[in-house]
């Protein structure tokens, strides 16, 4: 029996009922950066890991902090970043340096322009508030903190952070290894197209896509509408081991769309061919035998760009262990439908919150738009208004 067009909803469900979670692996946190963390991560030391200046000044010992009137300190010899902590005598103020150890008996630092020196002695005029300018033992973060919990997306910013902490490896998921084949007996690239072709812009966005979400490409290659080809480009992908694959065009009902016949003859079970939803409508997803997923994105860009958005990156998701995908502004209103409309837009944060524009040249043909978007309006099909980033960058926040 062929299977329904199904709601737009329902497909993102379906492919997360069929799609897995990928096998992990260990990397040094700086080969991290992109990639998406599988086993939370704990801080291997305090942050800071010693009561520190955070100014350059002098260290003040606890007991003269408070002297009222002029009291005069011995200036003793400079504590630099990096040296071992010696402990402040009486009496002594310490230059000090931003980040070196605060001497035992420091009551607070002084900052340097605040400092009245006469000759070897530093005259303390005001009193000063304990714990001035100290940076305390693990107030950033204490060792064996859990310091990351969820599968996110590692940025500079986090591999920073968790080379500070004293983290050296991380538990990665292992990047999805994907398969393109690009349908169209119509199709060259762009730098031998004749007058009468059509450049391929699928192979390259679709690639793009899968690239910044983390999927190492092991194949990507260009067949004619030709029953045969596409049956032996799907098995030999699967022969190759990967983990995904993804077609665009030759999705729809034309007599030379021979995506749906093809992935029958390999054997494989179709959820759907059609969703409730514009565009994309022809979209088509199926697991092969061995149960890897495949997609069959329809042939006009915007239709691939939005099945590639919505579809494949809910498997990546699913692969990576990470939840289903919130959206960044659900509206209250619901336009009762039947069809799910996906409308590039632009989003522009304002001081009243969002303003969001719906951009002109909506047809799935259309890619002009796409030069200006940031975002897609996904509305109808029973469910509330809901605004999405173009793309989805894996970052969910952890109150998310
Ligand atoms: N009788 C019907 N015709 C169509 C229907 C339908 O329901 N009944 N659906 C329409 C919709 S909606 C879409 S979307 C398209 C999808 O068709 P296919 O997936 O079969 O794609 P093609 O026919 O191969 O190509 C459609 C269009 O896109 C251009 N194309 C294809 N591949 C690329 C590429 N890699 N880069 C750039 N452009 C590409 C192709 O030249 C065609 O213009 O079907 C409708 N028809
Ligand atoms: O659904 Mo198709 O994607 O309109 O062009």
């Amino acid at each position: 029996m062929k299977p329904t067009r199904i709601a737009f909803d329902d497909a993102l469900q379906k492919v997360r009922d069929h799609a897995y979670a990928g096998p992990c692996e260990v990397l040094p946190v700086i080969m991290a950066n992109g990639r998406i963390l599988a086993q939370p991560v704990v801080a291997q030391r305090n942050c800071p890991p010693f009561d520190m200046s955070a100014m350059d000044g002098f260290a003040i010992r606890k007991d003269t902090l408070k002297l009222p009137g002029d009291h005069s300190l011995w200036i003793g010899e400079a504590q630099f970043a990096g040296e071992p902590m010696r402990p402040l005598s009486k009496n002594e103020a310490r230059p000090i340096y931003t980040g070196a150890a605060v001497p035992s008996g420091t009551g607070a630092v002084l900052v340097k322009e605040k400092a009245n020196i006469a000759g070897t002695s530093l005259l303390l005029s005001e009193a000063l508030m304990a714990g001035a300018n100290i940076r305390l033992t693990g107030e950033d973060a204490r060792l064996n903190e859990t310091v990351l919990d969820r599968p996110i997306r590692l940025n500079p910013a986090m591999v920073g952070t968790l080379s500070a902490y004293g983290v050296t490896n991380v538990t990665v998921r292992a990047k999805p290894r994907v398969a393109i084949l690009v349908l169209g007996d119509e199709l060259a690239g762009s730098e031998d197209a004749t007058a009468d072709q059509i450049i391929d812009a699928n192979g390259p966005m679709v690639r793009a896509l899968l690239e910044d979400a983390g999927c190492s490409i092991l194949q990507h290659t260009r067949i004619k509408d030709d029953a045969q080809a596409i049956c032996e480009a799907l098995c030999s992908a699967l022969d190759n081991g990967v983990n995904m694959i993804i077609s665009t065009g030759g999705a729809s009902v034309g007599a030379k769309d021979l995506l749906r016949s093809s992935v029958e003859a390999i054997g494989a079970l179709i959820y759907f061919h059609g969703a409730h939803m514009r565009p994309g409508k022809p979209v088509l997803f199926a697991t092969s035998r061995s149960g890897v997923p495949i997609f069959g994105l329809p042939g006009n860009p915007v239709a691939a760009l939005v099945g590639a958005r919505f579809f494949i990156m809910s498997a990546i998701r699913a692969w990576y262990g990470m939840s289903g995908e919130q959206p960044i502004l659900r509206w209250s209103d619901c336009q009762d439908s039947g069809q799910t409309r996906i409308l590039k837009a632009y989003a522009k944060p304002t001081e009243a919150g969002s303003a969001v524009v719906v951009l002109p040249g909506q047809q799935s043909h259309m890619m002009r738009s796409l030069l200006a978007a940031n975002a897609w309006i996904v509305q109808g099909g029973d469910q509330p208004r809901r605004l999405f980033p173009l793309f989805d960058l894996l970052n969910d926040r952890a109150d998310e």
